[in-house]
């Protein structure tokens, strides 16, 4: 079918931004080339990736999921390519919900490919989402910049993540490109790469280069996998000492707290921010981004 007409919104948590394409029957199409185009800062809208909203019951990824969660985030990183998970895209993703009306303030399930995420909306404005457990994969990697090199924690937030604690967040240079992380097997559908460095106790900052994305000013995710490391580097494991513990983490783009339970459930707080809504223009919809 040609996409003659498309609305969008535009949303973002923590400056980690999105294009929020809703469609409730699954009617559009979204090819990785689409995606790429609608992301694109200078010749799109711009963005670090798609959330495409679709009821759970209408995806083929997410129908078994329908009955725990009515709606299913199909998340593309800012390339096309699929994440199983996107920790700021969940906020953002359960605001669209409440904005569009769908949703009242309150608890929500959202189905995502990392399975369905329990999320807390609010009247702060704040969200919580209840992010499942790490998985913390025994190999051992190496991430490298330049002349310098560090051992990184190998973390699994649904998606890969490697963590690496630096002495200042200038070693991580200008993350054009992806820092290469050895060995390249652990990571065959690639991996994101936080740098990590302390604020004070449990705080923390970071920067990341993202799969898919390239540098982010945040990445959920990815302060989910940082907050981890700490707390196992810090010897503070809930799972070890019976009690919950918060970590605050600085990105470029905000700040997000990440509280691991004793029973290893990591939730993570942070703002979600619906910035404008649109129409794409329909000659530009049918020649440039579905021609
Ligand atoms: N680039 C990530 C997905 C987006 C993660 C990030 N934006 C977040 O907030 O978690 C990946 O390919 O695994």
């Amino acid at each position: 079918m040609t996409q003659t007409s498309l609305s969008f919104l535009k949303g973002h948590g923590t400056e980690n931004d999105f294009v929020i394409v809703p469609d409730p029957d699954n009617a559009v199409e979204l090819p990785a080339s689409a995606v790429a185009k609608l992301c694109d800062r200078r010749a799109g809208i711009g963005a670090d990736g798609v959330l495409h909203v679709v009821r759970s019951a209408a995806h083929p990824e997410a129908a078994h999921l329908a009955d725990e969660a009515e709606w299913f985030m199909d998340y593309r990183n800012s390339d096309g390519s699929v994440a199983e998970m996107c920790g700021n895209g969940v906020r953002v993703f359960a605001r669209y919900l409440q904005y569009a009306g769908h949703v009242e303030p309150g608890d929500l399930a959202v189905a995502t490919r990392g399975g369905v995420k329990r999320v807390h909306l609010d009247k702060s404005g704040d969200v919580t989402v209840s992010m499942g457990r790490a998985l913390l994969p025994e190999e051992q990697v190496t991430v490298t910049v330049g002349e310098r090199a560090w051992p990184a924690r190998n973390v699994n937030m649904g998606n890969p993540h490697a963590v690496a604690f630096v002495e200042t967040l200038d070693h991580a240079g200008k993350l054009l490109d992806p820092p290469p992380v050895s060995p390249a097997e652990v990571y065959p559908t690639g991996v994101n790469v936080e740098f990590v460095v302390d604020r004070g106790p449990r705080h923390v900052a970071m920067r990341v280069h993202e799969r898919g994305s390239g540098e982010t000013r945040s990445c959920g995710t990815g302060a989910c996998a940082v907050a981890v490391a700490a707390i196992r580097r810090d010897g503070a494991d809930p799972s070890v000492t019976g009690q919950p513990v918060t970590y605050t983490v600085d990105l470029p783009g905000g700040t997000l707290l990440i509280t691991e339970h004793p029973d290893g459930q990591i939730d993570m707080t942070g703002p979600a921010v619906i910035v404008a809504t649109g129409e794409f223009d329909t000659t530009w919809l049918t020649e440039t981004v579905f021609g």
